[in-house]
């Protein structure tokens, strides 16, 4: 009952094997591509893997990369399964999508906020919850007590600012710096810019969403620059590697029992 997990983003493509699909699993193995080497994965680190008896994975880079991947699958000989793509909805496995239009948000939010609330539950009690992915875009994405997704930023990732800044100026071509409370020079000024704008973010919607439920928030972070704001965040968080997975693994028990 192998099972493949699969997360495009903007930036690289993640994917992990289990030996079941239901939240608990074995993890086999595991890896990350870079957008531009999908072609690599059939030759290369999916090479030796036993055969998935099922594949779940969520997309946000488009309908080019999820192409990708299945023509990568067709390359893996006794490779015989159907690839399933997450389409939000206006409700799956206790999380209600208060999204305007559901299925307009990331796939990427949708598994990863059922994710979240999953580990919670399995922690302790419901709390709100608030779910922080830094990959190439940053989302901060808040739930009620009671699963209700009331909502969430999106902001630019820490590439993505440096970028923006670099191609909008003509003086802040620099190397990366540190994180200081006082930059005093443009390098550390424009890394510390960036961290704190994203744990600005965090602690405003952590201030709206204590106040809308009058209790205070847990909150779960991911994504690959997780880790360079684990030191700069003012609230409770704790830093998940596998989130997406996680969330993988409740949807997949719920399709398949
Ligand atoms: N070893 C690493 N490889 C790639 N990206 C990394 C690495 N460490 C940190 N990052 C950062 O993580 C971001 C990519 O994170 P990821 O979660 O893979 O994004 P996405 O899901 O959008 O593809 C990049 O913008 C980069 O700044
Ligand atoms: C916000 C995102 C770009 C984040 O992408 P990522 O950083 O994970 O590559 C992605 O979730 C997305 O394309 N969302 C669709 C729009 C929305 O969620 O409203
Ligand atoms: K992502």
């Amino acid at each position: 009952m192998t099972f493949l997990a699969i997360d495009i983003g903007n930036t690289r493509l993640k994917w992990a094997m289990y030996d079941d699909h239901r939240p608990g699993a074995a993890l086999l193995a595991h890896g990350a591509e870079f957008l531009e080497h999908i072609e690599r994965l059939a030759e290369g680190c999916w090479a030796g893997l036993p055969a998935p008896t099922r594949m779940l994975g969520c997309v946000v880079a488009g309908d080019t990369a999820k192409r990708r991947v299945h023509d990568q699958i067709e390359l893996m000989l006794g490779w015989t399964l159907e690839p399933q793509w997450v389409v939000p909805s206006v409700e799956e496995a206790g999380v209600v999508n208060g999204y305007d239009h559901p299925s307009r948000l990331g796939a990427d939010r949708w598994v990863a906020m059922i994710g979240a609330r999953h580990q919670m539950l399995q922690q302790g009690p419901a709390r709100p919850l608030i779910v922080v992915m830094v990959g190439t875009a940053v989302t901060v994405d808040a739930l009620d007590a009671e699963g209700n997704f009331l909502g969430g930023l999106i902001i630019p990732g820490h590439g993505i600012m440096l970028r923006a800044l670099e191609g909008g100026t003509a003086g802040l071509h620099v190397p990366t710096g540190e994180v200081r409370l006082f930059p005093k020079n443009t390098s550390d000024a424009l890394t510390s810019g960036g961290t704190y704008a994203i744990a600005g973010a965090v602690e405003r919607m952590y201030q709206h969403l204590s106040q809308h439920c009058g209790a205070e928030p847990a909150c779960i972070m991911a994504g690959g620059a997780g880790w360079k704001m684990a030191p700069s965040m003012t609230r409770p968080f704790q830093l998940l590697d596998n989130l997406i997975f996680d969330g993988l693994l409740v949807m997949a028990q719920r399709r398949w029992g």
